[in-house]
């Protein structure tokens, strides 16, 4: 047994001919005998089959798992390294490397070979038990390998990004399109594996550079399903390697759920979040329709995002403009990034159209909101905050509101919220923070929340990153014990807006899937879309 102890490394490997799945769980570290009594160990692999089991519903891919657990030989770290570096040669020659694999991934015992030759970078799922040093050694070599490839593919004069690449079909993916590859990052090699049988018909394509493929394509990581939509070009590309345009079809109907390739909506795509959120749609794979709505009289402009021109439609054509565009994308999802002033018309007119949408913008009347969305049915999430760690911050104070109530009853706050100067209302985030302190006891009104919009203030007291004047969200809440010997201080400061972005498109993909489900609830916050293991 090492001494770190062993290592769980569980891969879900969807079986889509058969319609079955698999979990392969490996206990590396630990002899056999040691580890079926551990305990820890044991939860860990129990776990990891739940979740297994949980994804595989989640996906729609079967109903039954199998899952054979297997006990190996504990590696040196040296081991690590060397195969680490093996792999990193086979990423250089991704093409070829990408035949081997469909070739030796047809069995446990090719997955098995392939595995020895490509350890996961990072682990689908890990238990408690996993091995931290052994994946800091793979964190570090991957780190390494991905900055080697990026500069590799700057030489090809391809973009890639800065991110690391999990697999070498990743990789071969990156190199052709950006969006597919920014939905491969992160990917184990069994899941990239899927990708490339989704795509085996089309990779030539992708790797001489044809642009056919960049169209409509896509890929999305909710659920690890890989929705195509290739256009024409591509069938005729598949047709001339050998393939009939219709079996790539059939093997694609069988293998994908369509529905999964989401088209979006982003209103208002020239605002600044608007902005921010389509360009992480794009990254994503969604589709991202070319039209926004914007308010009255507002309209006439284009909004370049990516190689999308989006048309910016004002409010006094939004209903002709949306016969059309609903038409032409019966799976669209708004996304609504406008103002306070526009958030109760705007989901007004979303549920009058069975639109449904997530509604990142805060104020407006927020009970009237939820009444209006809930009378309609409509699908919808609803959260003034989607950034991951910030929903999790929201979500622990909620927790403690409902197990602790009038915990900090006598006790005084100061909340202090720095934006950039252009926001008109009060944080959204720091009224919601304010509820649950209430419940702790507290007596305080969101109306004390103190507003900082001087970039003055904002530099010399608040201490914002110049950069970031024009896009920071810094939050303070100081609580005091009535004789002032107790203090504690909260404080969430986030500068920029990615984490928002990447949430929405969280947001999104989940609402999908929702629709996709038939679910019966129909709106949701952004807790709910954590609790249930949907953030990214
Ligand atoms: N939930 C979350 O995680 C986050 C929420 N937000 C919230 O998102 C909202 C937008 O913020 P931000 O992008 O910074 O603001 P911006 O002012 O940059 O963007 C608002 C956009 O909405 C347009 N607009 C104005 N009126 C209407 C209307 N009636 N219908 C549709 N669009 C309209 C504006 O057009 P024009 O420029 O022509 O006036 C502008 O393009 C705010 O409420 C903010 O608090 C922000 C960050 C994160
Ligand atoms: O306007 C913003 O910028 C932000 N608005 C949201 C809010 O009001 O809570 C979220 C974050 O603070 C950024």
């Amino acid at each position: 047994m090492s001494g770190d102890g062993p290592t769980v490394t569980a891969i879900l490997d969807y079986i889509y001919g058969r319609q079955e799945a698999k979990l392969k769980v490996d206990v590396e570290g630990g002899k056999e005998e040691e580890t079926r009594a551990n305990q820890g160990l044991q939860m860990a692999i129990t776990e990891a089959k739940g979740r297994a089991e949980r994804r595989c519903r989640r996906d729609g891919v079967t109903d039954e798992i199998r899952v054979t657990v297997s006990y190996l030989e504990a590696e040196t770290s040296t081991d690590t390294v060397e195969r680490e570096q093996r792999h990193f040669h086979r990423d250089t020659e991704a093409e070829s490397e990408a035949s081997d694999l469909e070739a030796t991934a047809q069995s446990w015992q090719g997955l098995d070979q392939w595995r020895r030759d490509h350890p996961p970078t990072e682990l689908v799922e890990s238990g408690p038990e996993a091995n931290s040093r052994q994946r800091r050694d793979q964190h570090r070599q991957t780190e390494k390998r991905g900055s080697r490839l990026s500069e590799e593919n700057k030489n090809k004069g391809v973009e890639t990004g800065t991110r690391r690449h999990s697999a070498p079909l990743a990789h071969g993916l990156c190199a052709r399109n950006k969006r597919i590859a920014d939905c491969c990052l992160g990917y184990t090699p069994c899941v990239a594996r899927q990708l490339r049988t989704r795509w085996s018909l089309s990779e030539t394509s992708l790797w001489t550079g044809e642009r056919s493929i960049q169209g409509r394509g896509s890929c999305h990581h909710a659920g690890n399903l890989f929705s195509a939509k290739p256009l024409s070009p591509v069938m005729a590309k598949a047709s001339s390697a050998g393939a009939t345009a219709s079996s790539v079809e059939t093997q694609q109907s069988k293998s994908f759920d369509l529905s999964a390739s989401v088209p979006i909506m982003v209103n208002d795509v020239s605002g600044k979040m608007g902005n921010a959120v389509a360009t992480a749609a794009l990254a994503r794979g969604l589709q991202l329709v070319p039209f926004a709505i914007t308010g009255p009289k507002l309209g006439g402009r284009h909004v370049i995002v990516g190689d999308v021109d989006v048309e910016v439609i004002g409010a006094e054509d939004r209903l002709s403009v949306m016969d059309k565009v609903q038409e032409q994308y019966p799976n669209l999802i708004v996304v609504d990034y406008t103002l306070p002033a526009a958030v109760n018309s705007n989901a007004e007119f979303y549920v009058s159209r069975g639109l449904p949408f997530v509604m990142g913008t805060t104020g407006g009347d927020r009970d009237k909101l939820m009444e209006t969305v809930r009378k309609a049915g409509t699908y919808a999430v609803i959260a003034p905050n989607m950034g991951k760690q910030l929903v999790a911050f929201q979500a622990a104070m909620e927790i403690m509101a409902a197990n602790f109530p009038g915990a900090f009853a006598g006790y005084t706050m100061k909340a202090v919220e720095s934006h950039q100067k252009t926001k008109v209302d009060t944080s959204g985030t720091a009224k919601a923070i304010v509820g649950s302190f209430q419940r702790l006891g507290l007596d305080f009104a969101v109306d004390e929340i103190e507003l900082v919009r001087d970039p003055k203030e904002q530099v010399e007291r608040m201490h914002v990153p110049e950069e970031y004047l024009d896009g920071h969200a810094f939050h303070t809440y100081r609580l005091e014990s009535p004789d002032k010997s107790v203090a504690f201080e909260f404080q969430h400061n986030v500068c920029g807006r990615s984490i928002y972005a990447e949430g929405t498109v969280d947001a999104v993909l989940f609402l999908a899937k929702k629709i996709q489900e038939g679910a019966e609830k129909k709106l949701y916050n952004m807790v709910e879309i954590l609790q249930e293991g949907s953030m990214r």
